[in-house]
């Protein structure tokens, strides 16, 4: 996963096509010259499109918002600085679910492109879209509630068959601060009864539709039958978790993690469908999973002056 901030190769295939961006309405969109693109909201940085193969790669809800009044139902919100419910007696304990990455309005930093070594340049093309947030961009209410000095800088990377998603967290204030984080991935799927998802077999996790308890997983190829919301915890972020085809036992996404050591596997399911507003068709439970990479099963600290990085980067064979 290139973290780096270099800038456009310059020489390197001065004739050859490059990737165009195009910023409209605080939406920042990049294609490849392959054809491959990627579309971002400033609002939460939230990631809504990835195309590759000439498909869409990622679920949005029909009824999500996308207007900055709610953070969108689909694509990848991220999480960040709590997960899930805020505990109480804990500095987070004031935020909404989720924390405040998800709805803030960040900036955009910038785009960078580059060659990976290879020998078919144009398709070895990759772009990175950098966005920021920082606690003076917070609204006045999340100052209050979260009141650390603190920079992001998030980076989405695309790539000729991969989507890569990182985030570089600060401590730029005198006090420690405690911090989880997770990409909230909504991967697109033809039908919900046709996936399994791999490499999770013998995993602690903790089942949240069954009080939070903790379970080990048995199936090497979990189907997803009912609703389903577990958090699987210390995983080894280099072994891909897969969504794999019942039909084929072929991959239809593999995701692979640098840091985050928990991966949290969602579906909402008939009733939970029905019964969140900005989720539709109903029946769009079917079309979705969500496989979220991240760091919640604890609290990463962070000293004052230190920064923290993870990723995650996910292939696409749909
Ligand atoms: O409705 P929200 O806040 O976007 O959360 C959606 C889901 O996000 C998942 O990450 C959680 O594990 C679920 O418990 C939660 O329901």
């Amino acid at each position: 996963m290139d973290r780096s901030n270099k800038p456009a190769a310059i020489g390197v295939g001065a004739s050859l096509p490059q990737p165009s961006l195009s910023i409209k309405d605080n939406v920042i969109e990049a294609s490849l010259p392959t054809g491959q693109s990627v579309q971002v909201h400033l609002y939460g940085a939230t990631v809504t499109s990835w195309k590759a193969n000439g498909k869409e790669q990622l679920f949005v809800s029909e009824k999500a918002h996308l207007d900055g009044s709610k953070p969108i139902r689909g694509g990848i919100p991220l999480v960040f600085p709590v997960f899930g419910p805020p505990p109480q007696n804990h500095a987070t304990s004031t935020l909404p679910q989720h924390g405040f990455a998800r709805n803030s309005n960040w900036e955009f930093l910038g785009k960078s492109s580059s060659d990976a070594p290879g020998k078919d340049s144009k398709a070895d093309l990759t772009v990175k879209l950098d966005f920021g947030l920082s606690h003076s961009m917070l609204t006045e209410e999340f100052r209050e509630t979260w009141p650390y000095e603190f920079g992001l800088v998030y980076s989405v990377t695309l790539t000729k068959d991969t989507l890569e998603t990182s985030l570089q967290v600060r401590n730029e204030g005198k006090q420690n601060f405690e911090f989880q984080v997770l990409m909230h991935t909504y991967l697109n799927i033809a039908d919900i009864s046709d996936v399994r998802v791999k490499g999770l077999e013998s995993k602690t996790y903790l089942d949240k539709t069954l009080q939070g308890t903790s379970h080990v997983e048995t199936s090497a190829a979990l189907p997803i039958t009912q609703e389903t919301d577990r958090v699987y915890q210390n995983l080894d972020p280099a072994v891909p978790i897969e969504v794999a085809s019942a039909k084929d036992n072929q991959p239809l996404f593999s995701i692979t993690r640098e840091a985050l050591g928990d991966v949290v596997v969602w579906n909402p399911w008939i009733e939970k469908a029905k019964g969140m507003a900005d989720f539709g068709p109903d029946e769009a439970y079917k079309n979705m999973i969500c496989v979220e990479a991240g760091s919640v099963s604890s609290w990463q600290t962070l000293e004052a002056g230190e920064a923290w990085e993870g990723g995650q980067s996910i292939k696409s064979r749909l």
